[in-house]
């Protein structure tokens, strides 16, 4: 794979995504018992090397990547496009954490690396930016934005959450077309859950998912037990046999 998988050009049309109406993916990877990880949330490597690097393509065709403060915590992921040859020059997405009481590890990779790497920064590092709620208290925001980051406040929903329909403009506020949802299992069900932005048209743009054959058993599903009820309609749009794997882009119906 040398460049951009023509699927992905074909069937995710992030590149005619505007400030105005950000561009929303969901993925991720799960093996055929429907699991996203291991026990206890551990990291299993799902995916084989060529869907990983097509992950990595699809971070790139992203202005963000975002994932809830559990999978921070659990995985400690780099959240960038580092399996592309660095010769392209390509500009890291953004990393934006959920995080609604600003649990936010300040001894995490995304923000060691940015801190340590200043040569790189703007080349391959982007800044975390983590959105918590607007109820934080001022010492612990100055706490984490002194470690590096950037907190940005939100009013939160009545579940504690920040509400999958506000995401919208939140990107918009922060001048971004587009966004590449990956998890993990919570903030995944609560996006399949609700279908529409604040303006009334539907949510969720593209989906993508990864299945692996592997059975993972005990462990993580890709939403929680007993979220499966009214998950939305899906066109599925495009299936690609990347190695071992199967990858599905799907678009979610409006009801
Ligand atoms: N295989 C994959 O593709 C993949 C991808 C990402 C994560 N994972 C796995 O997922 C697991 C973590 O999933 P999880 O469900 O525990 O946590 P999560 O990563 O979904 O984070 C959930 C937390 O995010 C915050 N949050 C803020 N707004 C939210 C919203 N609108 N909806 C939901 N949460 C919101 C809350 O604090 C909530 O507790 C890890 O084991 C990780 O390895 C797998
Ligand atoms: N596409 C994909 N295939 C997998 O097999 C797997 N386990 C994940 N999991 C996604 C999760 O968000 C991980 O935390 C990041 O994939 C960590 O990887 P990085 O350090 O960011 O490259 N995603």
């Amino acid at each position: 794979m040398t460049g951009v998988p023509q699927f992905l050009i074909d069937h995710l049309p992030t590149a005619s995504a505007t400030v105005e109406r950000p561009h929303i993916t969901l993925t991720w990877a799960q093996s055929l018992d429907s699991k996203i990880a291991g026990p206890g949330g551990s990291r299993v490597i799902l995916s084989g090397p060529e869907s990983m690097l097509m992950t990595h393509w699809m971070r790139s065709m992203h202005d963000s990547i975002l994932i809830g403060v559990n999978t921070l915590i659990l995985d400690n992921p780099r959240l960038q496009a580092n399996l592309l040859p660095p010769s392209l020059n390509l500009p890291p997405p953004q990393p934006l954490i959920l995080d609604p009481k600003l649990r936010f590890p300040i001894n995490s990779r995304i923000l060691n690396e940015w801190n340590t790497k200043p040569d790189q920064r703007g080349k391959t590092l982007r800044q975390p930016w983590i959105i918590c709620g607007d109820n934080v208290s001022s010492n612990r925001i100055s706490e984490v934005e002194n470690a590096g980051a950037r907190v940005i406040p939100v009013k939160l929903d009545k579940y504690g959450y920040i509400s999958p329909s506000s995401l919208p403009s939140i990107l918009y506020n922060l001048k971004l077309k587009s966004v590449m949802i990956e998890g993990g299992s919570k903030v995944l069900s609560t996006f399949l859950h609700t279908q529409s932005r604040d303006d009334g048209s539907k949510l969720i743009d593209s989906m993508i998912v990864t299945v692996a054959p592997m059975f993972i058993g005990e462990g993580i599903g890709f939403i929680p037990q007993n979220e499966d009820i009214g998950l939305p309609k899906l066109k599925t749009v495009h299936t690609e046999i990347m190695g071992k794997d199967a990858v599905m882009i799907c678009q979610v119906d409006l009801k």
